[in-house]
């Protein structure tokens, strides 16, 4: 392949671009550019040009990013440059990848310790392990994307392994110091991530100072996201004032926010004067918290979707849809192609086709013959982490992207309305420093226009669990967020425990039926099932599903921060839920959970989820 023919535009690559493209393989590069450079892009071609110039293997290849959207906007890019070849690059985040070492070389290794305990077991093998080394040094190229974000305990990790790769091992680590927003999540401003200690030395400012490693710096310059003038000045001309440390003091966050306001499209507006519904497909809202997010979200009774992180990639409806009754071992084209006419066209099609879906399950689990292996599409599809390619990134059904700024690093989209937080307070210089870098990273996400508004004050918080809830100024009830991973399991679904195999049936065919369009669901709190809450079409209506536990635990922690846990309730039912359309939900045939369903669902292991994303009101009831 020529890698130039590949460029994203009929300009074709520019030079510094293809100083990194087409460097020698053994190089040890630092690229620093700023948004929209086309770092992702150029480390993509990078790689294919490796594969396809230089004979590197590609399964001799690393591709390490940070986040899981990150990676499998990655692995597109990587299959439209090298085809099939892309799915031998083992493209991953850093945990993963550390994981992979960690269980291929410890015969104890088990997620049981603390993260932090992990990752240091993974440094001392890196360190120690023979048997590691003689897997690194089959390693022929790494590439690191948004290397910014890596550090404390991660650039740890990265550093010990570029220290063991063998010399001849080229590493190409793509960063933009302007926007490290890393160190505080978007639970709430000021919330560290649970992970983060001090941030320490970048990973790029190690690997640059340890002379014995060689790393030559390059820079991008070109700026190709936006020809915007208005734009192309935030993304150069705020970058260099948030690079120079003498500017980080009081008010840099104000100062920041004024000027990206100064040089958006429109500026001024106010949230509350606005709503999600007023906005299309190629608009994405970003605001600072989850809270602000679900709050959106909660008062838009039109279809949009969620960039939240706490909603792992969910899996398309047409996957139940088609084998919610299938029990085969393996699976025909031709009967695919039958189940897909009849049950999934004209009602809850994806944007692609019945051939796209065939070759998507056949890249997961095709065989030699042609057909699909069950077992193990089932297996693939069951993890947590399920493949990038057939998961939706978004949660929901179509229509604008509301979001948090820290889920949408790395993307970019034509249109975007940024809500600037309504008078943020700091604890500190570092922070206030961040959160200046937080909204940098927001505004450079936008292609074509920038909105900025200001967001209402909706200041929420988060449990340990990560769910976000929000207390309503008369403290009467409070707005707890509903759906996340965790709430609904396949027992919920269809358990014998909770449904009769005919009210299963029945659920399951409103699910089908409703695949596509919003419900609002009553939760209603069942002393059958522990008080667990069902989710109801209508206030005693049909009964699609029961909750996990998760929530209720949840709830009596708000009431425990309310110093209300010996006085108050849970409320027996919930109203405002919204569905927004299903998902699905598998179980691999070994998952003991399938003991407990009803027919077919236990045989075939696949079932529809109703996509729950609300953040109702919650009133908590004295106790008598
Ligand atoms: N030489 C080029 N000609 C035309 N378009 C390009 C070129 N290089 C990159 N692009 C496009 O510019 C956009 C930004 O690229 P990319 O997302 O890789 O930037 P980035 O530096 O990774 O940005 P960020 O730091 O914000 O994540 C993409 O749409 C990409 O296809």
């Amino acid at each position: 392949m020529n890698i130039a023919e590949k460029a994203p535009a009929s300009t074709g690559w520019d030079k510094d671009q293809l100083a990194v493209i087409a460097a020698d393989s053994e190089a040890r590069l630092a690229v620093e550019a700023g948004p929209g450079t086309g770092k992702t892009a150029v480390a993509c071609a990078r790689l294919a040009h490796l594969i396809s110039e230089e004979d590197i293997e590609p399964t001799n290849t690393w591709m390490i990013s940070f986040t899981r959207t990150a990676v499998a906007e990655i692995r597109a890019r990587l299959h439209s440059y090298v085809g099939d070849d892309s799915f031998s690059i083992r493209i991953a985040t850093v945990d993963s990848h550390a994981w992979s070492i960690h269980s291929g070389h410890d015969p104890n290794a088990r997620l049981t310790g603390t993260y932090e305990e992990n990752i240091a077991r993974v440094i001392e093998l890196l360190k120690t392990d023979e048997d590691v080394w003689d897997e690194l040094s089959q390693i022929e190229h790494v590439v690191i994307d948004e290397a910014q974000d890596l550090v404390g305990q991660r650039a740890d990790l990265i550093e010990a392994l570029v220290e063991r790769l063998p010399p001849d091992c080229g590493v190409t680590v793509f960063a933009d110091e302007a926007q490290a927003i890393y160190g505080f999540s978007d639970a709430a401003i000021g919330a560290p991530k649970g992970t983060s200690k001090a941030r320490g030395r970048s990973l790029l400012e190690r690997l640059r100072d340890a002379e014995e490693l060689h790393f030559t710096t390059l820079a991008l310059q070109e700026i190709y996201r936006t020809s915007s003038p208005g734009l192309k000045n935030i993304f150069s001309g705020l970058r260099n004032e948030l690079l120079e440390p003498q500017n980080h003091r009081e008010g840099l966050h104000g100062d920041i926010a004024k000027k990206i306001g100064d040089l958006a499209d429109t500026s001024g507006l106010k949230w509350r004067e606005m709503k999600v519904a007023d906005f299309t497909a190629d608009d994405l809202l970003l605001f600072r918290t989850r809270a602000e997010v679900l709050m959106a979200s909660q008062f838009c009774d039109l279809p949009h979707r969620l960039r939240l992180s706490g909603y792992g990639a969910t899996l398309p409806s047409w996957l139940a849809l088609c084998f919610f009754d299938f029990v085969e071992p393996y699976l025909g084209e031709r009967t695919f192609f039958d189940l897909w006419s009849v049950r999934v066209e004209n009602k809850a099609a994806p944007e692609y086709g019945p051939a796209q879906a065939w070759s998507l399950l056949l890249r997961i689990a095709g065989r030699r013959d042609g057909s699909v292996d069950m077992q193990s599409l089932r297996r693939r599809l069951s993890q947590t982490k399920p493949p990038v390619e057939i998961a939706v990134p978004e949660y929901g059904l179509r229509g604008p992207i509301v979001g948090t700024i820290h889920a949408s690093k790395g993307r970019e989209s034509s249109n975007v309305v940024l809500l600037l937080p309504n008078g943020p307070e700091f604890e500190n210089l570092e922070e206030e420093a961040e959160e200046a870098r937080v909204l940098f990273v927001g505004a450079t996400r936008a292609r074509e226009s920038l909105i900025v508004g200001e967001s209402s004050v909706y200041r929420g918080s988060a449990l340990r669990s990560g769910r976000a809830y929000r207390s309503a100024r008369n403290r009467k009830s409070v707005m707890v967020e509903v759906g996340r991973d965790g709430d609904i399991t396949a027992r919920g679904l269809v358990g014998r425990s909770e449904f009769e195999a005919e009210d299963a049936a029945g659920a399951q065919s409103f699910l089908a039926r409703n695949a596509d369009v919003i419900t609002t669901y009553t939760l209603e709190a069942d002393p059958d099932l522990d008080w667990r809450y069902r989710v109801c079409v209508g206030r005693g209506g049909l009964c699609v599903g029961a909750l996990t536990s998760n929530i209720t635990y949840d709830l009596w922690d708000i009431l425990a921060a309310r110093g209300q846990r010996n006085s108050h309730k849970p409320p027996g039912y919930v109203n405002h839920v919204r569905g927004q359309g299903c998902s699905t939900l598998v179980l691999a045939a070994d998952d003991s959970e399938l003991e407990v369903l009803n027919e077919p669902w236990a045989s075939s292991g696949f079932m529809l989820a109703p996509r729950v994303s609300a953040f109702p009101p919650f009133f908590f009831f004295g106790r008598r």
